[in-house]
């Protein structure tokens, strides 16, 4: 995943953000639904992150666009759960409890997976040197999971930060954010932003993509947790939303989105500590570098140039939603008005 930070993925990242803005911008710059568009650019990014020089193109191509809409507008987790814990009465259930596939998305991915002439910092082409043992199938397995890691996390990580950005008593946030990118140089490196990554940090502590229960298997002979002994085999688990509210001498005021409470050097190691949306450990996440990339690129883009406020047409609901161990803003849809700023 280091390669992300390699001009060329770098670019094609930067590529997207700059076909998001002028998506935004194009459109009703009053009213745009920044929920569909930050998921076709979390699509293209990592479709062209595991398919490079491929990718697909949804914040511009119809046919593309129906692949975001057939992976993102459903609600098959559920169903899917439903099915594995009840595998004999599955045959039984009413249409309308049966997941729905995705014929689209894993043909596309099929085709990808057939592909010969790839760039050196694609996922497939790692999958498929020589000395990797997986065939064709469970290449293009590997890359369907990341690419469904990597849609509605990135895209609803995104929207979550942009609309708490457009409230109105949070607008101060983002007039210090464009004060940082308007008195940065043009080349500055990501890494230099440490607003920005505050602004990241803040809303992904707030409302983390994956907030609920991650399950680990407690491995053989046990183990002490935090004192206690725990049985092996036993299945533990935590929440990044609980950890990021447990602790109010780590995060004071845990609900209310403050991005300058990461600035403070006291307690820094702490909150880092604590800050586990994108978990921790072996199984933690392996697109994390990707998705900061994204969203650094992507922010950077819209308010170097933009205020966004929310539409005067926003009626959906912005509450989380409960998707079992994920969650998304409860009415998938979160318009927002760009103004460009003189
Ligand atoms: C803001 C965006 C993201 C967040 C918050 C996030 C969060 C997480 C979390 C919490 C896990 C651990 C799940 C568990 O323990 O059960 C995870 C796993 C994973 N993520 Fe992400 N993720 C993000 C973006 C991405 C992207 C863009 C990719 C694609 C490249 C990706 C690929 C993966 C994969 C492949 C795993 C499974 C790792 C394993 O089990 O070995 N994620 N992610």
């Amino acid at each position: 995943m280091t390669n992300i930070m390699k001009e060329k993925p770098m670019a094609a990242i930067h590529e997207r953000a700059t076909m998001f803005v002028s998506k935004c911008v194009e459109a009703d710059q009053n009213s745009v639904d920044v929920y569909s568009l930050l998921h076709c650019y979390a699509l293209d990014c990592v479709t062209h992150f595991m398919f490079s020089p491929g990718g697909l193109k949804s914040l511009d191509i119809a046919e593309d666009f129906d692949i975001m809409h057939e992976l993102t507008y459903h609600q098959s987790l559920q169903k899917n759960l439903l099915e594995y814990y009840l595998p004999s009465l599955a045959p039984y259930f009413p249409k309308f409890l049966h997941a729905r596939s995705a014929p689209k998305a894993n043909q596309y991915v099929l085709d990808m997976a057939s592909q010969t002439e790839l760039d050196d910092h694609s996922l497939l082409e790692k999958l498929k040197r020589k000395e990797s043992s997986l065939e064709v199938m469970q290449a293009a397995a590997e890359c369907k999971d990341h690419m469904a890691a990597g849609i509605d996390t990135t895209g609803d990580g995104l929207c979550f930060l942009m609309w708490e950005l457009s409230q109105p008593e949070n607008l101060s946030f983002q007039q210090s954010l464009y004060n940082e990118l308007n008195a940065a140089p043009a080349n500055a490196p990501l890494d230099s932003y440490v607003y920005l990554d505050a602004v990241i940090k803040e809303a992904l502590r707030c409302a983390p993509p994956i907030p609920m229960s991650l399950p680990r298997y407690v491995p053989a002979g046990g183990r002490e947790i935090d004192g206690y002994i725990v049985p092996e085999h036993t299945i533990v688990s935590c929440q990044p939303y609980s950890v990021h509210r447990m602790n109010d001498s780590v995060f004071p005021d845990p609900d209310r989105f403050n991005p300058e409470r990461w600035l403070a050097e006291d307690g820094a190691a702490e909150r880092n500590r604590l800050f586990f949306s994108f978990a921790t450990g072996g199984r933690g996440c392996t697109g994390k570098n990707l998705a900061l990339v994204e969203m650094k690129l992507l922010l950077r883009e819209v308010y170097s140039h933009y205020r966004t406020t929310v539409a005067l047409d926003m009626t959906a609901s912005m509450k989380l939603d409960d998707q079992i161990i994920s969650s998304r803003p409860q009415g998938q849809s979160c318009k927002l008005a760009f103004t460009a700023i003189e």
